[in-house]
């Protein structure tokens, strides 16, 4: 399947299970994989046919600036469900570094794969 991407999309926000994380914006980073077909973007050579991945981190900013949630499950959850209502991906691959959440590691997080039929078949 072809891949629109976004790498290392940084959006300060607050995030954590502990009450001094609640006061601090730390950096979170986020890496994006989403399952496209550009033939048709190729063919036409208009945005109408494909994905605009500016609105797509626009997207991603919007939510980690709004959801302010304890986890990082939770936040990739609401992410994922809300590029598939705004766009027509057929998947979703997404991973987000939380740099400094312990010490002496090189990256620590979380990575969620969702196809469009994950939703579909249960209704949520
Ligand atoms: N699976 C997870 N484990 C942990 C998370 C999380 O979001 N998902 N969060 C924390 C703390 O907030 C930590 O980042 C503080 O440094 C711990 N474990």
């Amino acid at each position: 399947m072809d891949k629109i991407y976004i790498r290392g999309l940084k959006v300060e926000t607050i995030i954590g299970i502990y009450d001094w994380e609640r006061t601090l914006m730390r950096p979170l980073i986020f890496d994006l994989d989403l399952g496209t077909d550009t033939r048709p973007a190729a063919a036409s050579d208009r945005m109408r046919d494909s994905i605009d991945y500016a609105a797509v981190g626009d997207t991603v900013r919007e939510i980690a600036l709004a959801l302010k949630p304890e986890l990082l499950e939770t936040l990739a959850e609401k992410i994922a469900r809300t590029l598939f209502d705004r766009f027509p991906i057929l998947s979703v691959r997404l991973a987000i570094d939380k740099p400094g959440a312990i010490p002496d590691v090189k990256g620590i997080g979380i990575e969620i794969e969702r196809r469009r039929e994950d939703y579909a078949v249960c209704g949520r």
